[in-house]
């Protein structure tokens, strides 16, 4: 990277780019809401009222301005960390309702586990850097949240 800067042949600054990185996790949940009687539950969360496993996959993309010394704007050693700490420590093999704080109260619909992987992500990433959380709770359903 010294070799290029010295050479003069630095990007050009101002170049944004996309940093995706994708991992799984195997986590139990039953979609039960405590606003809800247990018949109103079944009726609307069906086989999903029960306790049940999913593999999910999730995919966080970050944004940044492209370093015309380092040619990135994060390691991607940096993201595997942060997604470490974020997703794979509180999530891996846990029951999402019991094991994690958040959702004692809060559903764990997909919807819900895309918003709290992107809450823990912003605190630990610089402002402005998230762009994306993709969560596939199986191979045909996913969620995309952005954040707002
Ligand atoms: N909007 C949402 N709807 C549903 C969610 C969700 O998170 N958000 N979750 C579920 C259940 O968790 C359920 O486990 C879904 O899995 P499954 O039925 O296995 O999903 P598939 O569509 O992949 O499987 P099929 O065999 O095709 O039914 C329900 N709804
Ligand atoms: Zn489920």
């Amino acid at each position: 990277m010294q070799t290029v800067a010295r050479e003069g042949k630095l990007s050009p600054a101002g170049r944004v780019a996309f940093l995706s990185r994708t991992e799984t996790i195997a986590a139990a949940h039953r979609l039960n809401s405590k606003s809800l009687s247990d018949a109103e539950n079944k009726k609307l969360f069906g086989k999903c009222n029960q306790s049940h496993g999913h593999n999910y996959t999730v995919t966080v993309t970050v944004r940044g301005e492209i370093n015309p010394i380092s040619g990135m704007f994060m390691n991607i050693y940096t993201l595997q960390e942060h997604m470490q700490e974020a997703i794979m420590k509180p999530l891996d093999h846990k029951n999402l309702d019991q094991d994690v704080a958040y959702f004692a109260d809060v559903v764990s619909t997909t919807e819900n586990l895309a918003v709290y992987i992107w809450e823990s992500l912003q605190k630990c990433l610089p402002a402005g850097r998230l762009y994306k959380v993709k969560v596939y709770e199986s191979d045909k359903n996913f969620i995309v949240y952005k954040g707002g």
